[in-house]
């Protein structure tokens, strides 16, 4: 995918992986607000998504535990959109402990793809040692031998997990799938992805206005999005984009979807916009997403 072939306009631009392919630097996720309540197929699901790829959006980022890859993959269809112009992430759940190979066949089967640009092992705790983990990821490195995913990666691993699979890998991560935002930055793991190569994916990005309202980046975002003119989930956004990360969002709202694409292109944060943001974030830590799971990891 060429950087200016990811939806209607140019943006978002591509960020190039270790690995060599390029991932669209926002995406809309189909795991928070349009992921399956009930059983059995969800048209909701399906017109949620086809809304979100009509409106311009082409990186989507689904997985096996959302239990909507057959309504992602029936979005697909319907857009009309060649499959390669469609950036499309899914992730082995594991909890059941159904063999990776068997989950991912099932995966594609569901989606109706006979790839997936992005396969990420979704969690640590998924794996109940370092061997487990570094025999997932082998795993997942033979089925990007068989040209079935075209990047593989990881998700909510830290430094601990990177190093377990590091250690034995062929193939290095090309991304993690993080939650990441003012409140959650992760000490030095940044750090750690750039010195291995290793991307950054954002999820969460608007914890600070959803889940966490109330403190104290609320002012500062607000204070920006006067200045730039935007609202402050534009400013939440701009600040993972200005870091050279990935971000992912999601919403049920065709405008506010339509605002993203329309004006994140149209402004930066300023070095040091990004780094006050960062500054205040660091007065308070929130975790929004799986709290008890990365309790109850013993190897974290
Ligand atoms: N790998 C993992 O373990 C996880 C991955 N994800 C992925 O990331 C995607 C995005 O995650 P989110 O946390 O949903 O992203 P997010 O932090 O961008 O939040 C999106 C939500 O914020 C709402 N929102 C936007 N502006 C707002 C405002 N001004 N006031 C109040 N609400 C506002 C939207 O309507 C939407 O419901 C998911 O759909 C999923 O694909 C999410 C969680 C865990
Ligand atoms: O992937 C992130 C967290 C999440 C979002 N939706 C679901 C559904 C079931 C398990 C986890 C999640």
């Amino acid at each position: 995918m060429s950087s200016n072939s990811a939806s209607k306009g140019s943006f978002p631009p591509t960020l190039k992986l270790n690995d060599g392919n390029e991932i669209p630097v926002f995406g809309y996720g189909l795991g928070t607000a349009n992921y399956k309540t009930t059983e059995g197929y969800d048209k909701t699901v399906v017109d949620l998504t086809k809304m979100a790829i009509d409106v311009g959006y082409r990186h989507l980022d689904g997985a096996e535990v959302y239990g909507n890859e057959e309504e992602l993959g029936e979005a697909i269809k319907a857009s009309g959109i060649p499959r390669d112009q469609l950036f499309v992430t899914t992730k082995a759940h594991g909890e059941k402990q159904k063999p990776t190979l068997e989950a991912f066949d099932l995966s594609l089967k569901k989606l109706g793809l006979d790839y997936v640009d992005l396969y990420l092992i979704h969690a640590p705790w998924f794996a109940n040692s370092d061997e487990d983990l570094q025999a997932k990821w082998t795993d997942l490195e033979a089925i990007k031998a068989s040209g079935r995913a075209k990047s593989i990666g990881v998700s909510n691993f830290l430094q601990e997990h990177l190093e377990a699979i590091l250690k034995t890998a062929k193939i290095p991560p090309a991304i993690n799938q993080i939650e990441y935002h003012p409140y959650l930055q992760h000490g030095d793991l940044v750090k750690f992805h750039k010195k291995n190569n290793i991307a950054i994916a954002c999820y969460g990005p608007l914890v600070p206005l959803t889940r966490a309202k109330g403190g104290p980046v609320d002012a500062v975002w607000s204070e920006l999005a006067k200045k730039y003119d935007v609202s402050e989930s534009e400013i939440g956004l701009r600040w993972i984009l200005d870091q050279g990360m990935v971000a992912l969002s999601t919403s049920s709202n065709r405008g506010r979807l339509e605002n993203y694409l329309a004006r994140l292109p149209g402004f930066k944060l300023t070095d040091e916009e990004v780094a006050r943001i960062a500054e205040v974030g660091k007065q308070k830590h929130f975790r929004a997403f799986w709290r008890k799971k990365f309790d109850e990891d013993d190897r974290r």
